[in-house]
């Protein structure tokens, strides 16, 4: 058996193409666009090429989209400052800062500064604890974008058995959040697990967010799960480099039922979601009432 692969690639264009429609009735409803702020500090080139891409997208859905770009050696003093300029502008509905910021800055008080009902991220505490107790808030962009996938691919979730391979803030957490408010049984797994092939192998599903290439092999695999490979990460390839997953694909294709690619797979999907949710705050912000689950 071959797995299926999850194209992320169009399932990301398909609903970046949906925001677009739907941003189009907000600008005729709230008589301006929604407006995605995004804070960049340095000039790490694979940040860059991503909120390039972001700013890109936006602009591309009809929304406006200011990107700020401010030295590698800014102080903490001056981020928070412009963090707070933003919260107070009324065309700004959703605030995105590139993470990691350079050393000598506090991510935590810089998450913590920006206005949860703009933190299109999700990564404030008070959006993490709405998340946690099933609450209206924003949800993590890359979570949620897999979630979609999930979804799609397998309908109803709710009895299935989750590994998430990961326990970060910005994946692993609020993905085992979003799987656990959809009836799965989850397991968090993470780098002091014992034996985690054999939790890997119980798995209907396999979210697999540690940032090491290829760690998860194939035959740890459940025949036919549904596998979702978060990772992102640039190995040596020759002369140059090349993008591989958390996920030993190759080793992967030949048992599990679906899976998706690196690149190709969530890396898009975090990109519309975050429109999504850009969209989302818009009407929140603007007072215009949207259909439930229709964003
Ligand atoms: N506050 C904050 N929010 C973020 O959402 C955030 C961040 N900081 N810091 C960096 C990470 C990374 N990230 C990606 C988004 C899209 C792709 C993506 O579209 N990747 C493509 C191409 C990758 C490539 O060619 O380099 C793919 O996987 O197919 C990847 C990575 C968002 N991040």
């Amino acid at each position: 058996m071959t797995a299926r692969i999850i194209d992320g690639k169009a399932r990301a264009a398909a609903l970046r193409a949906r925001v677009g429609e739907q941003h189009a009735a907000f600008e005729r409803a709230a008589g301006r666009k929604a407006g995605l702020a995004v804070v960049l500090v340095g000039e790490d080139p694979a940040s860059a090429v991503y909120v390039r891409s972001k700013g890109k997208a936006t602009e591309a859905a009809g929304m406006a989209s200011s990107t700020h770009r401010l030295a590698a050696k800014t102080s903490e003093g001056d981020l928070l400052t412009l963090v707070r300029q933003l919260n107070g502008d009324p065309a700004v509905d959703g605030i995105l800062v590139q993470l990691p910021l350079p050393g000598h800055i506090n991510e935590n008080a810089v998450i913590a500064a920006i206005d949860p009902n703009k933190d299109v991220d999700g990564f404030h505490p008070v959006n993490a604890g709405r998340l946690a107790s099933g609450l209206q808030g924003f949800v993590p962009c890359t979570p949620l974008g897999c979630l979609m996938l999930l979804k799609e691919e397998l309908g109803d979730l709710s009895g299935l058995d989750a590994v998430v391979i990961g326990r970060s803030n910005i994946v692993g957490k609020p993905m085992a959040a979003l799987l656990l408010a959809e009836s799965c049984t989850v397991t968090i797994a993470h780098s002091r697990t014992r034996d985690l092939a054999a939790k890997a192998a119980a798995a209907d599903i396999v979210v697999a967010a540690v940032g090491r290439p290829e760690m998860i092999k194939g035959d740890w695999l459940k025949p036919g799960a549904t596998v979702i490979d978060v990772g992102i990460n640039r190995v040596p390839d020759g002369e140059g480099t090349r993008l591989v997953g958390d996920v030993d694909f190759d080793g992967a294709l030949s048992v599990a039922g679906a899976i998706t690619p690196v690149p190709g797979g969530v890396g898009p999907m975090t990109i519309a979601v975050l429109l999504r949710n850009t969209l989302l705050a818009a009407h929140r912000n603007a007072g215009v009432a949207y259909e439930k689950g229709s964003l």
